[in-house]
Formats: structure tokens, C-alpha cells, sequence
């Protein structure tokens, strides 16, 4: 299992939600944590927050566009000047806009991709890096479509798809990095009364109730329960290309068949 006592973790989208939780649990648990979000005033509110309850300089705070390539790129450079090296990244910023989907792929698919690459350039082994973990955060609508969101589903079925790859990539090429996936059911941050609004939903408001029966079925997960699975991706070592799913009935790792079952047809 890795310590954390001394290293440096990096989460997106940290000013409040999942985000938040995570780079709390990682804090409480001896890792320095840069905190990136686009909410400047949340995000320096937190970081007070952390660092009067865990000591002070333990967190920073930057504010990052993760769909801006440029800003991404200025931060992590800061954080390396300000804590030497980054051991762990969580891509955890997401969003949910059905009409703007063009912003929804390139905060939830491209923040992924950019933050993926930052990290994984710093920790390889091959540029001289120690190695390191990288947790990108999906959803369970990851691994199955989410009716009303067919944006924001595909966004998460790529950040699946991208970190089992680059995985195996890893695995392969001996980067001496980790890469894994979180896929949540609901959570109970403000994200998912999106489901409600107009403006995020547009031409699928429709679906509204079917989401509901969906929240019947998979019922709210904490973000306390959520940070333990966070935990759990980033300390266990032998856990690389590996994707936990989570809802309130229990947590699991997938098991992605080797063969994609088929019905046959005749052509
Ligand atoms: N809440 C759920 O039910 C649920 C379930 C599964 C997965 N997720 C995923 O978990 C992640 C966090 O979601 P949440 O529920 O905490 O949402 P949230 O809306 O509470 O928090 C998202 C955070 O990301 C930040 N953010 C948004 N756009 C950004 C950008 N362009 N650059 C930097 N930061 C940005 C926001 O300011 C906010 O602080 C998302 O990727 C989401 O898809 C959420
Ligand atoms: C509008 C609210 C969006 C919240 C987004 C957040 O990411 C939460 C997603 C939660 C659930 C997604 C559920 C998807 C369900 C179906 O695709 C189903 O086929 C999945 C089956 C999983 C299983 O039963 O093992």
C-alpha cells in the first residue's frame, strides 16, 4: 500500500463536492494537496479552511480552467515550483450541460486528457519521474447510458475508455504510473440537481422521471463514502487500469470481459 505522509496529490475541481471530500481524505491522511478549481472565492475559502484544520501551507489553491490548456499548464508548473514534485492527480471537474456540449466534452473528456498528460509527463519513469498514481473520476453513467445526459455519458464512457487505455499503455511501457477510474452512482453534491434544470438539460427535461426512477434504484452515495473509495484507488499498488464502481448497496472493481459478448446475426 502507498503512504501518503509527505507526498503531494493535485485534485481538480476541489472547491466543493467530490472534489472537496477527496482532498480532504487525502490530507487526513498525510499527503499536501493543491486544490484546482474555476470557483476562485470557493477555492480560497477552502484552502483557509484546510490549512487551519491540517496546518498551514499543507494546501494551495489555484485557479484553473481545466478546459483552458494554457492555465492547466501555468498551474502545474507552480505547483511543482511551490511543494518539488506531484505523486498523485485526481481529474475529478465535471459538469453537466446537455445544451453547451461542446464546453460539457471539453471540461469532462479534454480536463481529463490534459491533466492526465501533465501528470503522467512529471511522475514516468522514462523522464526521470518516480512514478506516481493518476485517479480520473467518471460515474456509473460511465458504464451505462444515463437517458437525459447523452453528452455527459459519453464524456464518461471516454474518461473509462482513456484511463483503461493509458493503463495498459503504462503497464506496457513501464511508466511506473497508475492510472485508474472512479464510477460513483449519484452523490449527493449540487451536481445532481442538474436533472432539473432547463438550462443544463434542455431538449431532455422529458426525462426528468425516468433520472428519478434511476435515483430510486441507485440512491444518493455521501461524498464521505465516495473519499474512501478515492483512498482506495490511490494507496493499493497492485491497483492499475482498474474501475470501482460505487452506489450505496457496496462498491466493486469492474470486470471488463476479455471477449465482448455477441448474439450472432446473419449477414
Ligand atoms: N454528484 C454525482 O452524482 C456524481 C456521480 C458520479 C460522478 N460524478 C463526477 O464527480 C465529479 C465532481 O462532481 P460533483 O458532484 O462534486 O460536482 P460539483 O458541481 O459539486 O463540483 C464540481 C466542481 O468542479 C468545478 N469545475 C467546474 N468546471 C470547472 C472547470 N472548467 N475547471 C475547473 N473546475 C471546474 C466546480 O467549480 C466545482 O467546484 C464530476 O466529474 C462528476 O461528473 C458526480
Ligand atoms: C442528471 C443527474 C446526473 C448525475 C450524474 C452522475 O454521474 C450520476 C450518475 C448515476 C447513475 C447512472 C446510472 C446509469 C444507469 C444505467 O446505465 C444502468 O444500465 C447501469 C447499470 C449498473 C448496474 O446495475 O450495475
Amino acid at each position: 500500500m502507498m503512504a501518503l505522509q509527505g507526498k503531494v496529490a493535485v485534485v481538480t475541481g476541489a472547491a466543493q463536492g467530490l472534489g472537496k471530500g477527496f482532498a480532504e481524505i487525502l490530507l487526513q491522511n498525510g499527503a499536501k494537496v493543491a486544490l484546482l478549481d474555476i470557483n476562485e472565492k470557493a477555492g480560497k475559502e477552502l484552502e483557509t479552511q484546510f490549512n487551519e484544520a491540517y496546518g498551514a501551507d499543507r494546501t494551495h489553491f489555484y485557479p484553473v480552467d481545466v478546459s483552458s490548456d494554457q492555465q492547466f499548464k501555468d498551474a502545474f508548473q507552480k505547483i511543482l515550483s511551490k511543494f518539488g514534485q506531484v505523486d498523485i492527480f485526481c481529474n475529478n471537474a465535471g459538469i453537466i450541460n446537455e445544451k453547451q456540449w461542446e464546453k460539457t466534452v471539453s471540461i469532462n473528456l479534454c480536463g481529463v486528457v490534459r491533466g492526465t498528460y501533465l501528470a503522467l509527463e512529471h511522475m514516468k519513469k522514462e523522464n526521470g519521474g518516480q512514478g506516481g498514481v493518476i485517479v480520473n473520476v467518471a460515474s456509473l453513467a460511465g458504464l451505462g447510458p444515463l437517458a437525459q445526459t447523452p453528452i455527459y455519458t459519453a464524456t464518461k464512457f471516454g474518461v473509462v475508455g482513456f484511463t483503461r487505455a493509458l493503463a495498459l499503455a503504462s503497464e506496457v511501457a513501464n511508466y511506473g504510473v497508475r492510472i485508474n477510474a472512479m464510477c460513483p452512482a449519484f452523490v449527493r453534491t449540487p451536481l445532481i440537481d442538474s436533472f432539473n434544470s432547463e438550462e443544463q438539460i434542455g431538449q431532455f427535461m422529458g426525462l426528468a422521471d425516468f433520472t428519478r426512477s434511476l435515483m430510486e434504484k441507485f440512491p444518493s452515495l455521501e461524498v464521505e463514502e465516495v473519499s474512501k473509495g478515492l483512498l482506495l484507488l490511490v494507496k493499493d499498488d497492485s491497483l492499475n487500469g482498474a474501475c470501482l464502481a460505487m452506489m450505496r448497496d457496496g462498491a466493486g472493481l469492474v470486470s471488463f470481459p476479455k471477449e465482448i459478448p455477441k448474439t450472432p446475426v446473419a449477414l
